[in-house]
């Protein structure tokens, strides 16, 4: 009975197919560095690198101005349909509200390090501009207006913006996040600039992690700070992430991950160091389901955190 209930949640679950990276239809650079943005950014005209490959799997072109776009038009809509449930805990989101406390203190320890700052004090992000990439409802943004960061949360999805704005203007303390509905992008093209820059799980639903790397780059100061945490693709991430998660427990809806889309530490290190960003530390996130914790672990197996800096070439 058990097991003919597992093999009908199972029939529907995709094989791991080639990631883009590896796509033979993926153009990536992997012989001669791409053209990086100059830094300090400007918007006097530049040499361009040759045009992206027409985007795929839902990706919306930019036709009138031919700049690159983040934007993955099926991925986007998965989170337009369930972003009233941003803050429940026991919701789709559930796993992100679990992870939370883990990665607050790999983002406090590796940035307070950084920054100089005391990790003890209530507020050590006071004085620091931080702007979180896909914020979602705010569960992340909210946590870092808190420890005094003064904080932009951005997301392409509109619905997403809305819940982030109603539950932030609950209380005085985190009611001071700018949240705006855009793109890293975007923010690049007005030269906005923050000393840290966050992308939480969000890599693996845009439509190019390189240039999404090239866009968090030049949003971060020469002497900032970059954190990207994502799944790696790896067979026992598929087993967990895909097959435990979204097909047994139902902790996330079928289909929220693509194996395809996820990336190995050693890609992401190798894309983010072509938009002059150097990892400095990574760490794994690892689940107990006896306590069911998190636990930060040097697994980087499934889950995995990277803080960086900026390489001044
Ligand atoms: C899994 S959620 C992560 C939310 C948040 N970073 C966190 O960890 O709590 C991914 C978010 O990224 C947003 N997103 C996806 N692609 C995006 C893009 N190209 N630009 C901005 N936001 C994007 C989605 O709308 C969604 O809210
Ligand atoms: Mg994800």
């Amino acid at each position: 009975m058990v097991s003919k209930l597992l093999l009908s949640q199972l029939r529907t679950l995709p094989k791991p197919t080639h990631h883009r990276l590896i796509n033979p239809n993926f153009i990536f650079p992997l012989k001669t560095p791409s053209p990086i943005h100059s830094r300090p950014y400007s918007d006097s005209p530049q040499p361009q690198p040759p045009s992206p490959p027409p985007p795929t799997n839902g990706n919306i072109p930019n036709k009138t101005k031919n700049i690159y776009s983040s934007l993955n038009k099926s991925e986007l809509a998965k989170f337009s349909a369930i972003s009233d449930t941003w803050w429940d805990a026991e919701g789709p989101f559930k796993p992100l509200h679990a992870m939370n406390p883990t990665r607050l203190a790999f983002i406090r320890s590796t940035l307070c390090r950084h920054f100089g700052k005391d990790p003890y004090y209530a507020k050590p992000f006071e004085g620091l501009k931080f702007v979180d990439v896909g914020c979602g409802g705010g569960i992340l943004s909210e946590p870092l207006a808190r420890m005094g960061a003064t904080v932009t949360g951005i997301d392409a999805v509109e619905k997403n913006i809305k819940i982030a704005r109603l539950h932030a203007d609950l209380d005085p303390v985190t009611s001071p996040i700018e949240y705006l509905c855009t793109t890293a992008e975007k923010l690049v093209e007005e030269q906005r600039k923050f000393d840290a820059v966050l992308a939480l799980e969000v890599i693996e639903h845009v439509a190019d992690p390189a240039e999404f790397c090239k866009s968090l780059s030049a949003l971060t100061v020469p002497s900032g700070a970059t954190v990207i945490s994502t799944i790696n693709r790896s067979m026992r991430a598929y087993a967990t992430a895909i097959v435990v998660a979204e097909y047994l427990l139902h902790w996330l809806p079928k289909g929220t991950h693509q194996w395809s889309s996820f990336l190995t530490p050693e890609e992401l290190a190798l894309i983010l160091q072509r938009a002059s960003i150097s990892v400095q530390e990574m760490a794994g996130f690892v689940y107990d389901p006896l306590t069911e914790k998190w636990y930060i672990s040097d697994d980087l197996s499934v889950n995995f955190i990277a803080y960086s800096t900026i390489t001044n070439e």
